[in-house]
């Protein structure tokens, strides 16, 4: 697989998401994102809806509780035959050991477990909410990166992190941990809620396994036009 471009369908209705994507040409295999608000309104219909289209899909429900509640609930999930999904890195090693127990045991035979991916700190956190309202005494790169080992150490796929993290510490993970990327943005687009941003380029060159990208596509006059421009940014120098 070329390294994935997950488009974040972060829609208050699923007729304008449909909209969005029967406008996009070449939708077979298409990555894509489905958050909170997408999931809490129409559940794992829409997973299954999505899935029977051919896209890959990124679930991405950043669980966060105890133990015993993240691997019931990652049972649950394994069952939808998604790509990949995520927990917050700070519930700790045993909660993400249990989400990855729970997907294992939830995949149906023969199919695929799917990848746990572990948000480190959210791209919206600058360094200073994290030393001011986080009260972390490590800065963002460090914080990162040690929430990064922990995930490792837990059986985690890969991490959620900015872009800017990656370059410093992808040497010390092995070569197929994931280093998923939101908060790109292309040049001159603003960063909206986002704090640590990077280009589609400046991902790949940092060595983002993947890049998720809502707005700059999904509000974008010509969606397919800001796609394919992303798209090209990211997939610069990739063998064809
Ligand atoms: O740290 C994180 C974790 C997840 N996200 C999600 O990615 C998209 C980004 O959307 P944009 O419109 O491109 O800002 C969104 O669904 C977030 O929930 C993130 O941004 N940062």
């Amino acid at each position: 697989m070329n390294k994935p471009l997950f488009i974040a369908l972060d829609y208050d209705d699923q007729e304008k998401m449909w909209l969005f994507l029967n406008q996009l040409k070449d939708k077979q295999g298409l990555h894509v994102k489905l958050g909170m608000e997408m999931f809490y309104q129409y559940g794992p219909e829409i997973v299954r809806d999505l899935s029977a289209k051919g896209y890959q899909i990124f679930l991405d429900l950043k669980l966060h509780d105890i133990p015993n509640t993240v691997k019931r609930t990652a049972h649950q999930l394994a069952a939808l035959g998604v790509y990949c999904t995520t927990v917050h890195a700070l519930g700790g090693k045993q909660m993400i050991q249990a989400a990855k127990e729970g997907l294992i045991e939830g995949t149906p035979a023969g199919k695929p477990v799917p990848k746990l991916l572990a948000v480190t700190e959210l791209t919206s956190i600058s360094e200073e909410v994290l030393k001011n309202e986080q009260h972390c005494s490590l800065n963002l790169a460090d914080e990162v990166k040690s929430l990064a080992h922990q995930a490792q150490e837990a059986g985690a796929d890969g991490i959620i992190c900015s872009p800017l993290e990656v370059k410093a510490m992808k040497s010390e993970f092995n070569d197929d941990f994931m280093f998923v990327t939101p908060g790109i943005r292309p040049k001159s687009y603003q960063k909206d809620d986002q704090a640590r941003v990077a280009t589609p380029g400046q991902a790949r060159e940092n060595g983002s396994t993947a890049i998720v990208v809502g707005r700059p596509i999904t509000q974008a006059a010509d969606p397919q036009k800001a796609y394919e421009e992303i798209l090209k940014d990211w997939s610069k120098n990739d063998a064809k």
